[in-house]
């Protein structure tokens, strides 16, 4: 921490969603690092999740190991409004409601009491709040409580930028009318030009009236009222976006934010229970294997899962394939066609769930058939394994761009079409074999340098993380009338 005068005391809010929680744990562990007390907050469900998944290793604190090592984080459970057995996959809808309306009354009262318990004894005073964007209520809160607030972004710059000028885009007629202007968008600061097709899919949305939409416009409000913004990607990846976005505030890149070596860390992360792919991975040839996953939160139509099982078989690659137990839906846990297991049995494995960056960086990988959610795309730039994209919702459609017309660094199948297997097949070909997958290779390298370099101790991110400390202390000091550094 800067010069050590004072710690600093966060409470950090990570969004109950698993691809949110992960980099939030390691974000808090690495604050942690720096001398922070963090007192963390993860939902009663996401803590279910979790135990459940590690029964063995979990208690009633996934940070007590953390704990004993020396680092100060101090963990809390809250009620997300619902029960705990009710099914927030099958009823998403109903779940982002209770984010919407409800659970900012248990976390005020939470955060009061946690105000209060450390004044009250000798741990050090609350200095300030860390939540992920997508909330509706941290500023509000953070305001009425004298405390500094800090948003977490787990997404690119560029989709922080897209939602953030959001009503450009509606001024601009892209979003926001039953027939949205099709052409290219090349007005938003720091965006020198991207497709309608490859905004995030609520901003290509025509019915605007859905509970997402909702916490989407009332966040991108709250977040005007933050203090800093700190963002999982590097400076690097996405310059001109950065430098625009700083005009208006701090925006500090500080990824990728993950346990750099890719041991596996030993705070559990996991909602589902891993299965350990070592062993089959070892029995296989460098670069053979392509590693399927869809993240934790989108569904994949039956349709395009049969498709994709069928491709895979057509393609003859050896694969990982995750399939967690909703990826269709909670009531289809058996959703693959009918053979396909003992079809695939000498050249697959199929797993609810895995250690995917233990299966990322295992040197049979060769290729990674994935939704693009931001935290897989990181990871897989990580470990140098390019990537066939079949993105499916959200930020997805726009980070797709990043890694296919951008980055170069992988090859798409059209989500938004009728998907066919012969298709499927003929790019899991072409991203594995090809003199194609050989350029995405050499491509990956150069990204993957980035990210590396941005990690190192001078490199951006790290240098962006320490001046993210130091002008928080100063916020802090100025807020509280002493000077902390
Ligand atoms: O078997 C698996 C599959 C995934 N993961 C991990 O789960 C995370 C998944 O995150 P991500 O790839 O970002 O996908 P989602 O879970 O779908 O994440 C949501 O959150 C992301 C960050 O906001 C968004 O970019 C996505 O679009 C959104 O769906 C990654 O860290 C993976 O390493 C595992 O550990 N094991």
């Amino acid at each position: 921490m800067a010069n050590n005068h004072q710690r600093l005391h966060a409470i950090f809010i990570p969004y109950p969603l698993q691809g949110h929680v992960i980099p939030s744990i390691h974000l808090a562990i690495k604050l942690a690092s720096r001398g922070f007390t963090i007192s963390f907050i993860n939902t009663q469900f996401i803590h279910h999740q979790i135990s459940k998944a590690q029964p063995d290793t979990i208690g009633d604190n996934i940070f007590a190991e953390a704990h004993k090592s020396g680092l100060d984080i101090r963990y809390y459970t809250v009620s997300d409004g619902l029960p705990l057995g009710f099914d927030r996959s099958i009823n998403h809808d109903q779940f982002m409601a209770s984010l919407l309306h409800v659970f900012s009354a248990h976390i005020e009262e939470l955060i009061r009491k946690i105000i209060i318990k450390s004044s009250s004894n000798s741990i050090q005073p609350v200095n300030c709040l860390i939540a992920d964007t997508f909330f509706v209520w941290p500023s509000m809160i953070s305001k009425k409580l004298g405390l500094p607030y800090v948003s977490f972004w787990t997404e690119p710059a560029l989709v922080y930028s897209l939602y953030y000028h959001m009503d450009l885009l509606r001024k601009n007629g892209h979003f926001g009318s039953n027939d949205n202007r099709e052409d290219t968008i090349n007005y938003i600061p720091g965006v020198p030009a991207i497709e309608p097709t490859d905004l995030m899919s609520y901003l290509q949305d025509t019915d605007l009236s859905t509970v997402v939409h909702e916490i989407i416009f009332k966040a991108f409000d709250d977040a005007k009222g933050a203090d800093f913004i700190i963002c999982n990607t590097v400076q690097e990846l996405e310059p001109e976006t950065i430098s625009a976005l700083q005009v208006d505030k701090p925006f500090y890149a500080i990824g990728p934010i993950f346990p750099t070596g890719f041991t596996k860390s030993n705070v559990a992360t996991s909602l589902w229970v891993e299965s350990d792919c070592t062993q089959w991975l070892d029995s296989k040839p460098n670069g053979s294997v392509l590693y399927v996953s869809f993240g934790s939160y989108a569904h994949v139509s039956k349709n395009d899962l049969t498709e994709i099982a069928h491709g895979l078989l057509l393609s003859k690659v050896n694969f990982v394939f995750v399939l967690r137990p909703d990826v269709v839906s909670s009531d289809e846990p058996d959703p693959l066609p009918e053979g396909f297991l003992e079809e695939s049995k000498d050249r697959g494995i199929i797993v609810q769930w895995c250690c995917q960056i233990a299966v990322l960086s295992h040197p049979a990988v060769g290729g990674f058939l994935t939704h693009c959610g931001w935290n897989s795309i990181l990871e897989s730039i990580w470990c140098g394994v390019p990537i066939l994209c079949f993105p499916l919702l959200t930020d997805q459609f726009t980070n797709r761009k990043l890694v296919v017309d951008d980055w170069r660094i992988g090859l798409d199948i059209d989500s938004r079409k009728l998907i066919a297997r012969k298709e499927v097949s003929a790019k899991i070909n072409r991203l594995m074999e090809d003199k194609l997958g050989q350029e995405f290779r050499k491509e990956i390298k150069e990204v993957k340098k980035a990210l590396q370099n941005a990690s190192k101790d001078d490199g951006s991110s790290e240098k962006n993380f320490n001046q993210f400390v130091k002008d928080l202390t100063v916020l802090i000091g100025q807020k509280s009338g002493t000077q902390l550094v």
